[in-house]
């Protein structure tokens, strides 16, 4: 109960958010506040929060980092480099509040999530100690457009912001994003997407994860999920048994054939939400080409070989950190997903299969999308991470809520 009331105390409203608190760095910066007079922002009209510049106005040189680091760009084609950040974000990146499990993003998804069309190797950003070369902070940027409340805005998305344990509350994670801003604005970007876990000036949506158990048994063990009162772990496996097929006729694995017909399926869907991603053929073929123990994309063929639906689902495990049985907690993450001829229980009854046969311990998803409509359903249980969306140097006026957010960051 005490930390109730000091929960009540610190006056968090209804979405986790405390204004109150002060923000030195994310102050300086050209995002919303929550300071902002209700009334300024209302009458200010979507759009950039500084004024235009140009690449000319961008600042030459890199940021001064403290003495003995250096910049230090990731090519994550080179084996050792991506090694070195798998290393780095394997000890140092995201752990949940109670440190039980920390992300454990694979070097081959790290390939995949930093190669896009288009991508720029000196947006892949490390901090190296400059004697020893070791690698003690990361922050990427990746290219991507985004419709934000129907205008096309081109940005970057930027992700695996991490320091070196050691090296935290320095303030250096202000220098990684003011190095990784310049260089996009070098490039003529001066918007970002990006999500967090944690509250920064300003979420322009707030996300709810839910997960669905399909190992309990181990869910269980590794302090993931608790045994629901007056249940037995017997009943509790036949609560979440699932088919070993799935039902779908037709539901097969996405091939380059189908590209075309998934882009048009996936940019009309995507057109209905107030933020999401307008993705080329070529940003198709990348994200949603099966890689093995990453992303897993199938389609449902109709008749004429006309595709009606697609479901995709990527591979994130965390690491249990301090659990002698269980080392790895196998989790599926929902991605794209467009039901347009299937029903959308159907549809994601199959993903779940999908991703149990596959070996996934739990399929997790967010209230974003229309996926309110199936987890209560599908005997997902609400979870304790929310996750907030921002855009940077972009004014939303009205917050948005989940059910119009189509967008996943990685
Ligand atoms: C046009 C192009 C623009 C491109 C850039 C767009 C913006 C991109 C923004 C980045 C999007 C990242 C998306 C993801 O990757 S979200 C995942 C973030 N990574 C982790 O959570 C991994 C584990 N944690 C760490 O590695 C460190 O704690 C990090 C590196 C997170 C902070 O290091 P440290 O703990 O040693 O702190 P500090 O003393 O250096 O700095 C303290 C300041 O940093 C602000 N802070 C703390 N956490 C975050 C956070 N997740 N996003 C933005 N800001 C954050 C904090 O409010 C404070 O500012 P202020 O409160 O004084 O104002
Ligand atoms: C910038 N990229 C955003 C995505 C990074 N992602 C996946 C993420 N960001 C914040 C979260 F709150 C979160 N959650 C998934 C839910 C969950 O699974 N909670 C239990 C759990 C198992 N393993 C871990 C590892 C770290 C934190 C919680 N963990 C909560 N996911």
């Amino acid at each position: 109960q005490g930390i109730q009331d000091q929960l009540g105390s610190l006056q968090l409203d209804q979405q986790g958010n405390n204004p109150k608190k002060s923000y030195a760095f994310w102050e300086t910066q050209p995002v919303a506040q929550f300071n902002e007079e209700a009334g300024s922002s209302t009458s200010v009209a979507d759009g950039p929060i500084d004024a235009t510049k140009t690449v000319a106005d961008v600042r030459q040189e890199p940021y001064n980092l403290p003495d003995s680091f250096v910049w230090s760009t990731c090519d994550v084609n080179d084996t050792k480099t991506v090694e070195e950040v798998y290393q780095l974000l394997t000890m140092n990146y995201v752990e949940d509040d109670e440190a039980m499990f920390r992300f454990n993003y694979s070097q081959e998804f790290l390939q995949w999530a930093l190669q896009p069309p288009g991508y720029q190797e000196d947006w892949v950003l490390g901090v190296r100690v400059s004697s020893s070369g070791k690698l003690v902070a990361f922050i990427t940027g990746v290219p991507a457009t985004v419709r934000v409340k129907g205008k096309e805005v081109s940005m970057v998305e930027i992700n695996f912001l991490c320091v070196h344990k050691k090296l935290r509350s320095k303030r250096l994670a202000p220098v990684l994003i003011k190095e990784i801003t310049r260089r996009v604005n070098l490039r003529g970007i001066w918007q970002a997407a990006y999500t967090a876990g944690v509250v920064l000036p300003k979420p322009v949506a707030t996300a709810q994860y839910w997960h669905r158990s399909l190992n309990p048994k181990k869910l269980i063990s590794v302090g993931f999920s608790r045994l629901a009162p007056r249940m037995t772990l017997a009943r509790t496996l036949k609560l979440f048994k699932l088919p070993e097929e799935p039902q779908t006729p037709g539901l097969r694995p996405l091939t380059k054939q189908d590209v075309p017909q998934v882009t048009e399926l996936l940019r009309e869907y995507l057109s209905t939400y107030e933020l999401a991603p307008v993705f080329t053929e070529e940003e198709v073929l990348h994200y949603l080409m099966p890689v093995e123990g990453v992303i897993e994309t199938h389609v449902v063929e109709g008749k004429d070989g006309k595709l009606t639906d697609m479901l995709s689902f990527y591979t994130l495990p965390s690491t249990v950190i301090g659990n002698p049985t269980y080392k790895t907690l196998n989790a599926a993450f929902m991605y794209y997903t467009v039901a347009k001829e299937t029903p959308l229980h159907q549809l994601m009854t199959d993903a779940l299969i999908l991703a149990s046969t596959g070996g996934h311990d739990v399929f997790n998803a967010l209230d974003i999308f229309e996926n309110a409509k199936f987890l209560k359903d599908l005997k997902f249980g609400i979870g304790d991470g929310r996750l907030r969306y921002y855009l940077y140097n972009w004014r939303v006026k009205q917050e948005l809520e989940a059910a119009q957010v189509g967008l996943v960051l990685l």
